[in-house]
């Protein structure tokens, strides 16, 4: 694979005019992520006119909800035909089994092939700090996102989201075929904003990362094609 196919776009806009227009202003871009906000906006639609333009999809729903919900979301999200589905580490073991399962069946009710069913491991969002002092998880954040990751992988996930900063460490884990799905990726040259645990594209290719998520460094430059450029640049350097 070529290093700009391991960057999914985050299509992180309000509604479906912003999203064509960026689909299509950055077309060498393969792959996107469609999450809560665009989601929210168009509903399905989205997701067929990116399907008509030959684009791979992360539909990024992040679900969390006790097992029969997770898995009739589930069920509902496969019959789109996407590549990448999210679900929250968090809903618990059963619910993750539930959901498991739920991605076959969805698939195969819709002739689809099946999403890769991907859980949310700590959100990049999240610091130290604040897993121990707002969150009170008595673990240090490195252990407590291995626990994640060990969860999902017992329940029969293909993979993780998590900051780029845990890649190596988990790479050393899991196996090779387990994705690892890295957003809270920051060149050099873009701003951290909310994400509380980044490295440079770079940096996290080395460490091991399947495929990372990028958006605002990207989408909210005043010239997205040379943001995109710069990365798949930065990218090609190291490869
Ligand atoms: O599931 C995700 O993609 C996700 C998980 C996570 O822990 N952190 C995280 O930032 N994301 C998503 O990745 C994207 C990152 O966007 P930027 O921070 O703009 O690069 C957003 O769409 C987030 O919803």
């Amino acid at each position: 694979m070529n290093a700009e196919d391991r960057v999914i776009v985050a299509l992180d806009v309000p509604d479906e005019r912003s999203a064509i227009e960026l689909v299509e202003r950055l077309e060498q871009v393969s792959f996107w992520k469609v999450g809560l906000e665009l989601f929210t906006s168009t509903g399905p639609k989205i997701l067929e006119l990116l399907k008509s333009r030959q684009k791979r999809i992360f539909l990024d729903l992040k679900f969390h909800d006790i097992p029969n919900t997770v898995a009739g979301a589930c069920r509902a999200a496969s019959r789109y035909g996407v590549d990448l589905l999210t679900i929250h580490a968090t809903s618990g073991k059963e619910a993750l089994k539930a959901a498991t399962e739920a991605v076959q069946v969805g698939a195969s009710s819709a002739g689809v092939k099946p999403p890769k069913l991907i859980a949310i491991t700590l959100l990049t969002s999240i610091s130290s700090r604040q897993l121990a002092f707002d969150l009170k998880i008595p673990l240090e954040l490195p252990e407590y996102v291995l626990e994640m990751l060990l969860m999902a992988q017992e329940t029969g996930l293909d993979g993780v989201v998590c900051s780029p900063q845990e890649v190596a460490q988990l790479r050393q884990t899991c196996e090779k075929d387990f994705l690892l799905v890295c957003p809270g990726v920051r060149p050099t040259w873009a701003a951290a904003k909310d994400q509380a645990r980044s490295l440079t594209p770079a940096q996290a290719i080395a460490a091991g990362a399947d495929y990372l998520v990028i958006g605002r460094p990207i989408t909210e430059s005043d010239n997205p094609e040379l943001a995109w450029k710069k990365i798949c640049e930065e990218l090609a350097a190291i490869s």
